[in-house]
Order: structure tokens, then sequence, then C-alpha cells
């Protein structure tokens, strides 16, 4: 097939290259001063909270909307003023929208016929994705006779077998169960990766934009609020809000004390924390800064002496236990103004007895584990105080 990636030609011309991108509604921006590049065959996700611009950007890209200002250039041509049908874009959507009383193959026939294929290739090239999506043999079922992800798979396929130059998917998975949308997203990878098709995803679902991902593109309040490959964006989050959207976080709020290089010193009462500075920029002594520690890296114990290798150690009362079978969740009221409760993961819950809600424990972590970011009140940590810990 014909999207086997050609690495020479990425380096030349970006696939999608959406410049300095706004759309303004009412005097207000639904998508503020985007711009990224993204190279050909690689497989974007556009991650963010409900109304923070996604869609608007995917739409926009797809030509369903004209930008207020800026440009969005698709293989080096600039497309604001080309119809989406004239766009070569497959999209799925959340809605698949399969014409009920056609098969599955027919469905799938249906964008070459509109495309004036050659009657006698579609055929084959219908049994060819159909094959591709894991079908083969069931072409000739209605759609109410496949499963959910069967059904998604024939969306997949007709979005697909017209060889289009991009594929836009705009939530296609977010109605389907948990266990089968995890399924479609290997699925969106292996295919992805088997055609070498460049993909933008839209998602509020974190965990899908780190596994199908090259890149993850994190919105808020219309803005790119960062840009990486999902190991940086998570391990590396460039603010406060997308510490606090990807995976969980605690947060802790001071005053810097010192800073050296990248390593800040700071206060909150009578505690002191150490930290990384992230998110660029610097910061004074006296500057307000929020520090951000992952569940994840967080101890847990009820006997002060297995955390003495921790920087930090900070008595607390376990206030609720959670228990999801592969990890145990405490939240534990800590004594100082930590942002909310402090929400630990204990990954090896089978390995000891679970404590219980009331317990008086310790918490602690390491230096090297907190993020330090400066304060910036117009831009609040996501996240913060929410239950959620599997980003659903
Ligand atoms: N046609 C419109 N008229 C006015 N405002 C709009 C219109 N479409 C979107 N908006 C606003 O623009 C902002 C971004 O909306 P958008 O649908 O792009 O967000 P989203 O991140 O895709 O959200 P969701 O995950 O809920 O779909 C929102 O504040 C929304 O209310």
């Amino acid at each position: 097939m014909r999207h086997a990636p050609d690495l020479a030609a990425d380096d030349a011309v970006p696939a999608v290259s959406v410049r300095n991108v706004s759309k303004v509604y009412d005097g207000l921006h639904a998508v503020k001063s985007a711009s990224f590049d993204l190279a050909s065959g690689r497989f974007l996700t556009i991650l963010g909270p409900s109304g923070s611009g996604k869609t608007t950007l995917l739409r926009m890209i797809a030509g369903f909307l004209r930008p207020t200002s800026g440009e969005i250039v698709i293989n080096g041509e600039a497309v604001s003023a080309v119809p989406p049908h004239k766009r070569s874009i497959g999209m799925v959507f959340q809605r698949l929208a399969l014409f009920p009383h056609m098969t599955a193959a027919e469905n799938v026939a249906f964008p070459l016929k509109m495309r004036r294929a050659d009657a006698r290739t579609i055929p084959e090239r219908v049994e060819r994705y159909l094959d591709l999506v894991k079908l083969t043999g069931l072409g000739g079922r209605r759609p109410h006779e496949l499963s959910g992800g069967q059904q998604q798979r024939v969306a997949i396929a007709r979005a697909l077998v017209f060889e289009p130059d991009l594929l836009l998917l705009d939530e296609p998975l977010a109605a389907l169960d948990r266990k089968l949308r995890e399924e479609m997203q290997l699925e969106f990878r292996r295919i992805q990766r088997e055609l070498g098709v460049t993909t933008i995803n839209v998602t509020h679902d974190q965990r899908e934009a780190l596994v199908v991902s090259d890149e993850v593109i994190v919105m808020d309040g219309g803005e790119i609020r960062q840009n990486a490959h999902p190991v940086e964006t998570y391990r590396k989050p460039a603010s406060a809000f997308v510490a606090g959207f990807i995976g969980v976080t605690n947060f802790i709020s001071g005053a810097v004390t010192k800073a050296t290089g990248d390593l800040v010193f700071f206060t909150q009462g009578a505690h002191r924390f150490t930290g990384r500075l992230a998110g660029g920029g610097a910061v004074v002594v006296g500057d307000e800064v929020r520090g951000a520690v992952r569940a994840e890296l967080v101890r847990i114990a009820t006997d002060a002496d297995a955390l003495k290798d921790m920087d930090v150690v900070l008595p607390g009362t376990v206030a609720d236990v959670i228990f999801e079978g592969d990890r145990v969740v405490y939240e534990v009221q800590a004594p100082l103004p930590v942002d909310g409760l402090l929400r630990i993961f204990d990954r090896d819950p089978a390995s000891h007895n679970q404590l219980d809600a009331g317990a008086a424990v310790f918490v602690g972590w390491n230096g090297v584990d907190m993020h330090v970011f400066k304060a910036n009140p117009d831009h609040a940590e996501a996240g913060a105080g929410t239950r959620s810990t599997r980003g659903e």
C-alpha cells in the first residue's frame, strides 16, 4: 500500500503545518495562535479537557471550519480555500455514521465509488482493507449484524480505503466500553504503523494519548500548552496544568527560599521542600511556586523509619482507600496545606496488608521527583480535587 513512510521525504515537507491559527467566536478564542508541524507518517494526538479547542482545531484541519486567522498547509499546499471533500482526508468520528442498509463491504466501497475509482479494482481493494482491519469474511454483514468493535473497524477501513494523505480521528473510541476501547487503541496503532498514514487524533483520554501517539499536543483554553513525545509529556510536563492533566499529581504551594541552577528550595509554613525547576523560565527568592509530585512516586508507610531514605517525610491520616485490583490508591490528609488530599499509588498491594481509612501514616518522596513550576494564577492546574485516577 502506498502509505509506507518515505523518511527522506519526511524531512522535506511536513505533512501538516498549522501556522498561527486562531478561531474566534463572538470575541472569544476557541483556538488561539496554534502552531505545529507534523511530519509524514506520524501519529499525533491532541489532548485536552472539554472546551479546550481540540475539535475546533481538528475541524479547521479537515476544512469544515475556516480559521479566523493563520494558515493550514497540507503537504506543502495552503488549504484554507480547499473544501473538505477536495482534501485528501479520511475521518473517523465518535458517531460512526455507517450506512445501515449497506453491507460492511458496500460501506467500505462507498468512498471509492464516490471518487469514481475503476470499478474492476474495487472488490480487491475492499477486501484488502477488510483484511487489514481483521474483518476477513464479514464483508457481507450489515452494521447491525456486527459488534461495536467490528463496526468501528468498518469505519476505519472506510476512512482508509481511498488512501488519503491524512487520517483524522475525532474521539472515535469515546463511546466504547473500556476493554474494547483499549483494544481498539492498539488496533489504531497497528494499522497506522502498517500503513504509515499521517494521523491526527482528538481525545480527552490521557491514557489513549500516551498509548497510541508519536506526539502529544496538550491544549487548554484554546492554546497549545505542550507538544512533545508522550514520554516527555509525562516525565517533563511543561506546566502545572499539563502535570495535573496527565497522570495523578500532588501539588504543594510555597515560596522560594533559594534557587541554584534548576534546583529550587521552597517552604510552606515550617516545611521545606526541594525540587527541579520545570516549564522554563527562572525563579527568584520570594516567588510563589507549585511543587508537583506524581502519585506513583510518593511512598506510604505506618513506620517513619521505612521512609528514612526519602528527602521529605510528612505525617498524615488515610482519608480513603480505593482498591483498583492492580493497585491501591490511598488518599491521605496531611496536616499542611497540600493542595487537597495527597494521592498515592501502591502498585504492589498483594505483598502486604492494605492500610485502612483512619490509619496514622507517613508519606515521603525524593526532591528529584518533584517538579517546581512558577505559580501562575491564570493557568490553574488540571485535575486537582478530582477522584479520577484513570484519566476517564
Ligand atoms: N460554533 C461555535 N460558536 C461559539 N462557540 C463555539 C463554537 N464551537 C465551539 N465553541 C467554543 O469554543 C471552545 C472550544 O470548543 P471545542 O469544541 O473545540 O472544544 P473541545 O476541546 O473539542 O471540547 P470537547 O472535548 O467537549 O469536545 C468552547 O468554549 C466552545 O464553547
